[in-house]
């Protein structure tokens, strides 16, 4: 499993998004052929592996064949008003009928409800009745649903992201102008806990609503993960020219220790041993690095005498089973071994929830384990750790504080 790690510095839109998650090992052609399965008219995914300010990254677009033409156009509000226009109830049908994923389709309808909410609020009408003119366009359709198809090829598990950088000013729409934010997002911001600046030099729309709805169904938590290794980094261009660097930056991140939940109270995983008496303490610590960052559930280093009276260490690797190939390898590229001995062993462990509690502006993760009638929470070290720096206190008044919250 992997996390991801965004940074809205230049807002939020469907295409950033989706660009983001294609720069990250989203596969385009993958997403058509699933697209397939949902029939809303002509149109064209383009990907575009493009450049700004030589970084390079993804331009995402969606273009709609208009009369039979490819017209090129994508979400410039001024073109929107020849598309088709649907109802929240027609779209829902026709997510519901399409041959895309459970997930694919629960996602996606809960992005058109929260955003059917939020214009139907600043439009003041029923939200049945409301006939959307963006979200109701392919295009904005095909955002909505691409973004969760590629969301499912990545199998993300957590989302960590930094505050929300939104633009200001107004901008100029079919239906006339409207302040930045934009009164959809400012309706889609309400009750939700979302970290938003707004940068002044910056006077056009930095997030748009469908940036926003799909951003609060994956639900990021606002702090920097600390423990974990970034592993591929990405970019997902926006379209409007904002003076600045218009991007949505998002990395991959692997946990240096496991992370995952546990939903089973036993299963089975690998242990290997290797005896090292020739390798120096920089190389042993290289190699358990490497050996955590690729998904090895711990790794332990003990000294061990061992023969012509050399002090050398037994390496123990704990792995789970799916994952023996992997750790196999790494463990003869890193160690000097011409072998090792391994054995898989039956684990009894406790059910493993993830839970956050709020505390001021912080948000603290921490874990829920559960075995028969026994329940234990903890909280996560290096969020209490920081919580506890900020403000100069004790980590253990820190612990105190923070587990009556819970
Ligand atoms: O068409 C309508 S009613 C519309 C309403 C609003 C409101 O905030 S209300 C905003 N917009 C703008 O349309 C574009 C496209 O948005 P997507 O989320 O579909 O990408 C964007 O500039 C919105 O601010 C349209
Ligand atoms: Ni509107």
């Amino acid at each position: 499993m992997t996390s991801l790690f965004l940074e809205p510095f230049s807002g939020l839109s469907g295409d950033m998004l989706n660009g983001l998650l294609i720069d990250l090992g989203g596969d385009a052609d993958k997403l058509r052929l699933a697209l397939q399965d949902f029939s809303i008219g002509e149109y064209k995914v383009n990907v575009e592996r493009t450049e700004k300010s030589s970084i390079y990254g993804i331009d995402f677009d969606v273009c709609i064949k208009n009369h039979g033409k490819d017209t090129g156009i994508k979400n410039d509000f001024a073109h929107h008003h020849h598309h088709e226009s649907r109802g929240l109830v027609e779209i829902v049908n026709m997510i519901n009928g399409s041959g895309l994923s459970g997930t694919v389709k629960e996602h996606s309808i809960n992005v058109f409800n929260d955003i059917a909410k939020a214009e139907a609020t600043v439009h003041n009408v029923g939200m049945k009745e409301i006939h959307f003119h963006e979200i109701g366009a392919i295009d904005s359709i095909v955002d909505i649903v691409s973004f969760f198809i590629l969301w499912e090829q990545l199998d993300i598990d957590k989302v960590y992201s930094t505050p929300i950088t939104e633009g200001s000013g107004t901008i100029h729409v079919a239906h006339g102008e409207m302040p930045v934010p934009v009164p959809a997002v400012m309706q889609l911001r309400k009750n939700y806990p979302l970290k938003i600046i707004q940068d002044f030099e910056v006077k056009t729309e930095l997030v748009t609503p469908t940036g926003l709805a799909l951003f609060k169904e994956i639900a990021p938590i606002f702090i920097s993960p600390t423990d974990m290794y970034v592993s591929k980094v990405g970019y997902g261009f926006g379209k409007r020219n904002t003076g600045k660097f218009n991007a949505l930056r998002g990395s991959l991140l692997t946990s240096k220790h496991s992370k995952q939940e546990v939903r089973s109270n036993n299963d089975e995983v690998i242990k290997i041993e290797v005896n090292i008496d020739d390798q120096t303490a920089e190389q042993i610590g290289f190699a358990v690095d490497k050996l955590f960052e690729n998904g090895a559930l711990d790794v332990f280093c003990t000294p061990i005498q061992m023969k012509k009276n050399r002090p050398g260490v037994l390496m123990t690797v704990l792995l789970k089973t799916t994952n023996f190939n992997k750790i196999a390898y790494l463990v003869f590229k890193h160690t000097n071994t011409a072998g090792f001995r391994y054995q898989t062993m039956k684990r009894e462990v406790m059910k493993r929830e993830f839970k956050s509690v709020e505390f001021e502006h912080d948000v603290v993760r921490a874990k829920e384990y559960k075995y028969k009638d026994i329940t234990r929470r903890k909280l996560e070290y290096e969020d209490c750790a920081s919580v506890a720096e900020k403000r100069g206190w004790s980590l253990y008044s820190t612990y105190k504080k923070l587990q009556n919250l819970f």
